[in-house]
């Protein structure tokens, strides 16, 4: 259930299954099933429902509930939008199915809205193809207004499913119900919102679609848990890697603490924390288990890389946007580790790439960037306006030659190739996890995990794996706080979390 399906895919999908023999007709039962089994949950029994169904199947669906609903006892009312004479193919058997009368939309009253339990939206789904304007735009206004628990069918109607934006007005639903696999609109910003709850239903698409189809992204989940390094008994504490963390001046040398803090946190056997002279100075005493070094600037760094047992290095928290971090991450792409580079190591390269990108192209072991929406418009501009986060990451990635993390509450991780097996979103963020320190303890998880040892062999999908298992951990230890988050939380959260994933099986013996 991993695979996030496009429209344009899912419409494939099911043209899929009904090429190898299943009727559309029998997909678009199910499909008023599952709704009509969802608004029964919604609204009591024998409560009242009103049915706005649109031009096309997404409107068939809603017919099919409608009659579903009607015989279950509820008190049903259809209205739809357009002329339905004109409804074809499976939308017309669904239309034709519904005995009861169907008012033109444009006819409603919609003040009277506020007497209904529960409004099924069944204006516009997979087929949405421009912003609503005209009747349509002012249905969905008077569906929102009305302030009633909506069910929208597949998708809020307004919503596009690929990108999870609304050119005009859409449907603000209290609940979805979508079919077979989710949608990016369901995930992305604004489009989660725009759902509410979110029900995927069965409907019997072919066990071979999505091979046929294609996808565009996976949903991250527990199941990346098992891209954990699975610690032997006796292992030693350079075979679970060595992450080397670049920390800043006094003022922000903060944020390095915390991404060193948890790069050990997260399973790598040692961390060092290189810090310029004037934060040297006052760090000692902190952190026990880290270790220090001296970091003055871009030939220290060079230096420090020279030991061969470092495997990754993170470089960017509580670093100035500068020439002095600029040689630094040039020095930093010169070493065999992989690479996390985030905030200030991002910033100070906007409107000069490159040599940033030539340079990570040029690189054998994975480089990293988790541009959170303001340093990705630094680097990469936000002209891209037709494209969708997932696709916008996917183009970063290409363009950039780095895995990256494209942060936000709907995060999106993307490989280089560019392929959707290699492309992830992520969904567990609570929306405290945007706090102070937040990033710097992302690029510190990402670093101790990419320096374990099974990440260090070149596949590009355990890579884009171990790094999607970073950014949903680091969304999982961010929810038991709730809104009083702070980023030192984090670290003791991402220790729970681990004991609960760890794929270790240490049994302790006793005398
Ligand atoms: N067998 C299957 O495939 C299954 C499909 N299923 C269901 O089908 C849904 C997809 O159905 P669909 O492809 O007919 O698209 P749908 O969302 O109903 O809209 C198309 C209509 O809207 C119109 N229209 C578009 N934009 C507009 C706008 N801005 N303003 C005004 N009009 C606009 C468009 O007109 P046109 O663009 O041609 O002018 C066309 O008339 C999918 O979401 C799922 O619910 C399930 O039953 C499972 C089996
Ligand atoms: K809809």
């Amino acid at each position: 259930m991993r695979e996030l399906l496009t429209p344009a895919q899912m419409g494939a999908c099911d043209a899929f299954t009904i090429n190898h023999g299943t009727p559309g007709i029998d997909l678009m039962e199910r499909a008023g099933q599952a709704v009509a089994d969802v608004a029964k949950a919604m609204t009591p029994k024998n409560g009242r429902v009103l049915v706005l169904a649109g031009p096309g199947k997404n409107g068939g669906d809603g017919y099919v509930a409608a009659r579903l609903l009607a015989s279950a006892g509820y008190d049903v009312r259809v209205a739809a939008l357009g002329d339905t004479r004109k409804l074809e193919g499976d939308a017309k058997w669904a239309f034709d199915g519904w005995n009861g009368d169907v008012l033109p939309a444009t006819e409603l009253d919609t003040s009277e809205f506020a007497a209904y339990g529960l409004i099924l939206d069944a204006l516009f789904g997979a087929g949405l193809t421009r912003g609503l304007d005209g009747a349509a735009a002012a249905l969905v206004q008077a569906v929102n207004h009305a302030e009633k628990p909506v069910l929208a069918v597949d998708l809020p109607s307004g919503l596009d499913g690929r990108k999870g934006q609304a050119l005009g007005p859409a449907v603000q639903a209290t609940s979805t119900v979508t079919f077979h696999r989710l949608k990016p609109g369901h995930l992305l910003y604004p489009g989660r919102a725009l759902c509410g709850a979110i029900r995927v239903a069965d409907i019997g698409i072919h066990h071979d679609a999505i091979s046929a189809a294609g996808f565009t992204a996976q949903l991250t989940g527990a199941y990346l848990t098992e891209h954990l390094f699975d610690l032997s008994a006796d292992a030693h504490k350079y075979a679970r890697g060595h992450v080397l963390v670049i920390g800043g001046p006094p003022e922000k040398a903060g944020a390095g603490f915390l991404s060193a803090s948890v790069a050990l946190r997260a399973g790598t056997g040692l961390v060092t924390l290189a810090l310029p002279p004037e934060t040297m100075a006052g760090s000692v005493g902190q952190y026990p288990a880290l270790m220090r070094a001296r970091c003055a600037d871009a030939r220290d760094l060079a230096r420090l890389l020279r030991d061969d047992r470092l495997t990754a290095c993170a470089l960017g928290p509580g670093l100035t946007p500068n020439e002095a971090t600029r040689q630094m991450v040039y020095a930093a792409l010169d070493s065999k580790t992989a690479l996390v580079l985030d905030a200030g190591a991002i910033t100070a390269f906007a409107g000069m790439v490159t040599p940033l990108f030539e340079r990570i192209m040029a690189r054998s072991a994975p480089t990293v960037l988790t541009p959170h929406s303001g340093e990705f418009k630094r680097l990469f501009g936000d002209s891209e306006t037709n494209l969708s986060k997932i696709e916008r990451a996917q183009k970063a990635a290409r363009g950039s030659g780095a895995i990256l993390v494209l942060k936000g509450a709907d995060t999106v991780i993307a490989h280089p190739n560019g392929r959707a097996d290699c492309t992830y979103v992520n969904a567990n963020a609570p929306p405290w996890l945007a706090t102070a320190g937040s990033g710097d303890v992302l690029a510190g998880i990402v670093a101790g995990l990419l320096a374990q040892p099974d990440t260090a062999h070149n596949d590009p999908q355990h890579q884009t794996a171990t790094v999607a298992l970073g950014v949903w951990l680091h969304g999982e230890a961010g929810q038991p706080s709730g809104p009083a988050l702070v980023a030192t939380d984090l670290e003791a959260a991402l220790q729970t979390v681990l004991q609960r994933v760890s794929p270790s099986q240490f049994i302790a013996v006793q005398g």
